[in-house]
C-alpha cells in the first residue's frame, strides 16, 4: 500500500516539473524563431559583428566586465570588424558607426533625431528638456533655446567666468605641493558658473540651497551613470526597489525644488519691475548685430573654422565687440520671452530646459577641463607654448581676461580642441532609427528600429583622418591640417541640427578658466597617458582620478626647445 502511494507521489512530482519546463522551453523556442524571422534580426545579421547566441545575442560579451574594462572590449571589436559593427543585446539591434561618411548620414539628417531608449533614465530629472525631447516639441524648443546662446549673450558672461576662475585659483592654493584630483575643483567651479549663468544665482545671493543643489546635481549624474553600466539597474522594476531610487527621489526634490523656487521668484521680480515700468531687454535686442560690423579675420576663433561645416543653427563670431550689455541668465531670457509672447513655454517647460542646461553643461566641461590640465602636466613643452602665448597677451599682470583676449588664445584653443579629440567628454552618441537608412560603407542598410551608436572616440582616433591619431598634437588643428579633413571626423559636440547648443559657451568658458589657472600655476603630472584608466559611461572620465600636482607660476616667458 505504502509503495503504491510513493509511486503516484513521484509521478505527480515529475508532472509538476515536466509541464512547466515544457511550457518554458516552448515559449523560448517560439521567441527564438520569432527573433530569427524578425526583419531586425535578418538585416542585422548582414552587418559585420561577433557570433550571437540565442536569446542573449551578444549581451554575454559584456557580462562580468567592470565599466573601465568595457572601453577596451568595445574598442577590441571595432578593431576586429572595422567601422561598422553590429551587436544584439537580446532582441535589440545596436549598430556602431566609426566612419565619418556614415556618421554624416545620421547626424546631418532632420529625420533621425530621436534619442535611444537609454536616455529615458534622464526623464525623471530632465523631463522633456532639449536633450531627450523629439519631434515638434524638440524643434520648437531648440528654436527658442539656440538664440539664448548667441555670442553677444555669451560675452556678457565673461565676468562670471573670470570671477569663478579666480575663485578656483584661490582654492587651488591649498593643493600646492600635493597630488590631488583636479576634477573635484573643475566640477565645483562648473556648477557655480552654471548656477549663475543659467539661473542667475550668484555666490552672494546663494544660500544653502545653492550648495545642496550643486551636490544633488553631481549625485544624480552618479546614479544615472550607475544605471548605464549596472545591467540590472536598467529595469525600472528592479531599480525602484534599490536604495538608489529613494536617493534619486530625495535628490530630485532638492533639484526641482530649487528650480521651481527660482522660477517663481524671478517671475515675481519680472512683474514687479514691469509694474515700475522697467522691461528687461529682449533676446532680439541683446543679439541684434550692427550692419556696419565687419568680420575681421582676427576675430575668428580656431573653432569658427573647424566647425564651419557642421550645418547647425549656431552663429559665428561675426561681429566686433558690441560693448557693455546687461547680463541676463538663460532663465531670465526664457521668462522674459514667455511673458512678452515671443515663446509659448510654460513654467514647467522652462524648468525642464534649465535643468537640462545644468546637466549638459556640468560634467562635460568638468571632464574636458580636467583632461586638458592633466595632458598639459604631461607635455611640458606644449604647456610652455600655451603659457608663452598667455604671457604675450597678459604679461605678468593679474588682470581678468576680456572677450578680445580669448580671440588671441589660438594655441590654447588648439590644445582644447585636441584634448576633446583624444578624450571626447561625450564618447558616443546614440540614436534610434524610425526608418531604414542606407550608409556609405558597402551600402549597408540599417533597419528601422535599431539603435545607432556613433563612436566619436573611435572616429577621433582613426588613422584615416589623423596622422598619428594616438599622439597628443595640437597642430592637428592648424588651418593647413583642418582644411581638407572630413567635417564629421571631429564631432566632440555632435554635429548637424541636434548638435550641442552649448558649444560656444563651453569653449569660451574653458578658455577663461584654463588660461586663469595656467597664468597662476604650472601643472605637473607623472601619470603617462598609457596609464589613464578610461571609464566611458555617459561622460568619458578617468577611473584612476585626474591626479595632478601644481606649482606657483613664475611669470616669465619659457624657453621652448
Ligand atoms: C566640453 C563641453 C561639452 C561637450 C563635449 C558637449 C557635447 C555635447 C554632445 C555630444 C551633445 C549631443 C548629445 C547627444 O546627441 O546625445 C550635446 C548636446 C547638448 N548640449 Fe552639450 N556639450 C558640452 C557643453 C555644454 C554646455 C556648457 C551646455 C549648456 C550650458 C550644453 C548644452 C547642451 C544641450 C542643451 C544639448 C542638447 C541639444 C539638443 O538635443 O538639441 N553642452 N552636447
Amino acid at each position: 500500500m505504502a509503495s503504491i502511494f510513493d509511486t503516484s507521489h513521484e509521478a505527480n512530482y515529475s508532472r509538476l516539473i515536466f509541464y512547466p519546463l515544457l511550457l518554458v522551453t516552448s515559449l523560448l523556442w517560439i521567441l527564438h524563431r520569432w527573433q530569427k524571422n524578425s526583419r531586425l534580426y535578418q538585416l542585422g545579421h548582414l552587418l559585420p559583428g561577433p557570433e550571437t547566441v540565442p536569446f542573449f545575442g551578444n549581451a554575454l560579451l559584456a557580462f562580468g566586465k567592470r565599466p573601465d574594462q568595457l572601453v577596451d572590449v568595445a574598442l577590441g571589436y571595432a578593431d576586429k570588424y572595422g567601422s561598422v559593427v553590429r551587436g544584439f543585446l537580446g532582441t535589440k539591434l545596436v549598430v556602431f558607426l566609426a566612419d565619418a561618411d556614415d556618421v554624416e548620414v545620421i547626424l546631418n539628417s532632420q529625420v533621425h533625431i530621436d534619442k535611444s531608449s537609454e536616455y529615458r533614465f534622464f526623464k525623471p530629472w530632465l523631463g522633456e528638456g532639449l536633450l531627450i525631447s523629439t519631434g515638434k516639441k524638440w524643434r520648437y524648443h531648440r528654436k527658442i533655446i539656440a538664440p539664448t546662446f548667441h555670442i553677444n549673450i555669451l560675452k556678457s558672461f565673461v565676468d562670471v567666468f573670470n570671477q569663478n576662475s579666480k575663485n578656483v585659483v584661490e582654492k587651488l592654493q591649498s593643493e600646492v605641493g600635493k597630488t590631488f584630483d583636479v576634477h573635484d575643483h573643475m566640477s565645483t567651479a562648473t556648477v557655480d558658473i552654471l548656477l549663475e549663468t543659467a539661473m542667475g544665482i550668484t555666490r552672494k545671493t546663494q544660500d544653502e540651497s545653492g550648495f545642496d543643489y550643486a551636490m544633488a546635481v553631481m549625485k544624480m549624474c552618479n546614479i544615472i551613470h550607475q544605471r548605464h553600466y549596472k545591467f540590472w539597474l536598467r529595469f525600472d522594476a528592479l531599480f525602484n526597489i534599490t536604495p538608489f531610487f529613494k536617493q534619486q527621489q530625495k535628490l530630485l526634490d532638492i533639484i526641482h525644488g530649487l528650480t521651481n523656487k527660482v522660477i517663481k521668484s524671478k517671475k515675481q521680480t519680472y512683474f514687479e519691475n514691469k509694474a515700475r515700468g522697467f522691461i528687461p531687454p529682449t533676446i532680439e535686442e541683446l543679439t541684434r548685430t550692427n550692419d556696419n560690423d565687419v568680420l575681421a579675420n582676427d576675430n575668428k576663433t580656431v573653432s569658427d573654422t573647424v566647425f564651419k561645416g557642421y550645418r547647425d543653427d549656431l552663429d559665428f563670431n561675426d561681429e566686433n565687440d558690441i560693448g557693455e550689455k546687461k547680463r541676463l541668465a538663460f532663465l531670465d531670457l526664457m521668462i522674459e520671452s514667455a511673458q512678452n509672447g515671443t515663446n509659448q513655454l510654460t513654467d514647467h517647460e522652462i524648468k525642464e530646459e534649465v535643468d537640462t542646461i545644468m546637466f549638459e553643461g556640468h560634467d562635460t566641461t568638468a571632464a574636458g577641463s580636467s583632461f586638458v590640465l592633466c595632458l598639459l602636466g604631461i607635455y611640458k613643452d606644449i604647456q610652455a607654448k600655451v603659457y608663452n602665448e598667455l604671457y604675450e597677451i597678459f604679461g605678468a599682470s593679474d588682470r581678468p581676461a576680456t572677450f578680445a583676449d580669448t580671440l588671441q588664445m589660438k594655441y590654447l584653443e588648439r590644445v582644447i580642441l585636441e584634448s576633446l579629440r583624444m578624450y571626447p567628454p561625450v564618447p558616443v552618441i546614440a540614436r534610434k532609427l524610425n526608418s531604414d537608412v542606407k550608409i556609405a560603407t558597402n551600402n549597408y542598410v540599417l533597419p528601422a528600429g535599431c539603435t545607432v551608436v556613433i563612436a566619436t572616440y573611435k572616429i577621433h582616433r582613426s588613422p584615416k583622418y589623423y596622422k598619428d591619431p594616438d599622439t597628443f598634437n595640437p597642430d592637428n588643428f592648424l588651418p593647413e591640417n583642418t582644411s581638407n579633413r572630413h567635417y564629421y571626423s571631429y564631432i566632440p559636440f555632435s554635429a548637424g541640427p541636434r548638435s550641442c547648443v552649448g558649444r560656444k559657451y563651453a569653449l569660451l568658458k574653458l578658455k577663461i578658466l584654463l588660461s586663469t589657472i595656467l597664468r597662476n600655476y604650472e601643472c605637473v603630472s607623472d601619470v603617462p597617458e598609457s596609464e589613464f584608466k578610461l571609464l566611458a559611461d555617459i561622460i568619458l572620465k578617468r577611473s584612476d582620478g585626474f591626479r595632478l600636482q601644481i606649482r606657483p607660476r613664475v611669470r616669465t616667458p619659457i624657453n621652448v626647445a
